[in-house]
């Protein structure tokens, strides 16, 4: 039951743009990163939005990866307007995809299932994928955090290969009311829906994909806060909207040094 020592596991850190970003706002993140001129102790990963891909991945010159936010579960391309396919993020030579984001489940109606299919498609690609999950604040108060978490969380283990989880998978725990919010939840509130997700990863996988898998936080990280967090056992590394769209987020990116 014991979780690995947090330095057997890379740190992760994203920096999701969501659609929040113009180039006036862009520039400024990609010369910091640029600047820092270090080899970051983290994996970083960006998430622009499609219309800064290309420019985003032109412009960095640090070992930081590009991911698309969100793709739709079609295998090949063809007639999806408005869409990203696998095909596509694979033509641009991107690694990365995230699924489920809070705002894609709540604002856009993404049932569990249509993520899962989304995961298992990147997956099946060979991409590698941020599963996001998270309550809501009446899910919380209702007692139902881990309850949310694992139902988001069984059905992708329903669709996608065991094998996975501990080199392809990373986990984002996302409580929804610390979105943008400001409110971030307590190192403790973390730890512990980490601890959880963890557990779960034991239970349904296996020992070894729960000693592997990064699971970071999401939700109102900011350089003043994410030293208490990072410190937590279960937690390794942060995804990071309004923060990672301001230099500061080359500091977040050390803060996950841990
Ligand atoms: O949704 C998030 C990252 O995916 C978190 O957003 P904020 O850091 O702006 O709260």
């Amino acid at each position: 039951m014991a979780a690995a020592a947090p330095s057997s596991r890379r740190p992760w850190v994203g920096g999701n743009w969501k659609a929040a970003a113009t180039k006036a706002t862009i520039g400024p993140v990609v010369e910091a990163l640029n600047k820092s001129g270090e080899g970051f102790a983290a994996e970083v990963v960006i998430f622009p939005s499609a219309m800064h891909l290309e420019s985003t991945k032109e412009a960095l010159k640090v070992d930081a990866k590009i991911g698309v936010q969100n793709i739709h579960s079609a295998e090949k391309l063809g007639a999806f307007t408005g869409e990203l396919v696998v095909p596509q993020v694979q033509d641009m030579g991107l690694e990365w995809v995230m699924v489920g984001h809070s705002e894609r489940r709540h604002l856009f109606g993404e049932a569990d299932a249509v993520v899962a299919e989304k995961a298992r498609v990147a997956l099946a690609a060979g991409l590698k994928v941020v599963v996001c999950v998270g309550e809501k604040l009446d899910e919380r108060e209702a007692g139902q955090c881990r309850a949310v978490v694992v139902r988001q969380l069984d059905a992708v283990a329903a669709v996608v290969p065991a094998e996975s989880w501990a080199a392809s998978i990373v986990v984002a725990y996302e409580p929804v009311w610390a979105i943008g919010t400001g409110k971030v939840a307590s190192a403790e509130q973390a730890q512990e829906a980490h601890k959880d997700i963890r557990e779960w990863l034991e239970a349904k996988i296996g020992a070894a994909a729960s000693a592997a898998c990064r699971i970071v936080y999401g939700g109102s990280v900011k350089p003043g806060n994410c030293t208490g967090l990072g410190a937590q056992p279960d937690i390794d590394g942060f995804l990071v909207g309004g923060a990672a769209l301001k230099p500061e987020f080359v500091d977040i990116i050390r803060g996950a040094q841990a």
